[in-house]
């Protein structure tokens, strides 16, 4: 029988991955590639409010209602510095409501444009298990959208030492560099660890047989 190490778990399934965003399963995917065995549940979780981590870790512990075996969820955020990290969680709902001129105009009282993508990971090995999560930042600023608009706010953010936003890369070269691609990397960042907050190494994730 196949089995997944993941950081001395022994896990007997493949990883379900749950979101309801087509554009970020297609991410995941191409970030994770072969490294881990991996599946998709579509389901659009409810969020609590609050920190980042405590909204990726709730919506582990609802997704683990629906799963029977190891899973992995992401919220993602869009922090503006100016606006003291907001709208971060909420970006989704700033988003649909105010586009990306909105979302732009929000920013017009202040000249620091600066802002960065957060994601948050939470990996649970079974319904019982605590989460562990995993955060990824790209810091980046806000500009007047540019480039496909497939997926959310991509147009409007340019990484810090890039010309093109998001949305203008091809897709292999925002996933080198994207705040998703670093919380699931192998390379340390910079980020704080707290308690039960870890990283997702692929290399230590591997199928036993
Ligand atoms: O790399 C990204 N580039 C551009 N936009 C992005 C990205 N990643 C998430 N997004 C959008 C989707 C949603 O409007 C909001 C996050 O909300 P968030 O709750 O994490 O995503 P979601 O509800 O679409 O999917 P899920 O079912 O996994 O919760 O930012
Ligand atoms: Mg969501």
């Amino acid at each position: 029988m196949a089995a997944v190490k993941a950081s001395g778990l022994v896990l007997s399934r493949p990883v379900t991955f749950v979101t309801g965003n087509a554009k970020k399963l297609e991410e995941v995917r191409s970030i994770l590639g072969q490294s881990i065995p991996f599946q998709s549940l579509k389901l659009d979780l409810p969020e609590l409010q609050g920190e980042p981590e405590d909204i990726s870790r709730e919506k582990a512990r609802l997704a683990a209602i629906e799963v029977n075996g190891p899973l992995l969820v992401e919220d993602t955020c869009l922090c503006f510095n100016a606006l003291k990290g907001l709208p971060g969680p909420y970006i989704k709902w700033f988003l649909q409501k105010l586009g990306h001129e909105g979302l732009n105009n929000l920013l017009l009282a202040y000249e620091d444009k600066s802002a960065y993508a957060l994601c948050a990971f939470s990996f649970m090995k079974g319904p019982d298990a605590e989460p562990i999560t995993f955060l990824g930042k790209t810091p980046g600023k806000i500009v007047p959208a540019r480039g496909p608009t497939d997926f959310g706010w991509d147009p409007i953010f340019q990484p810090d030492g890039y010309e093109q936003t998001y949305a203008e890369m091809p897709k292999e070269e925002k996933n080198k560099i994207s705040h998703r691609y670093k919380a699931l990397a192998q390379e340390p960042q910079n980020i704080p660890a707290p308690n039960g907050v870890g990283r997702i190494d692929p290399r230590r994730l591997h199928v036993q047989f």
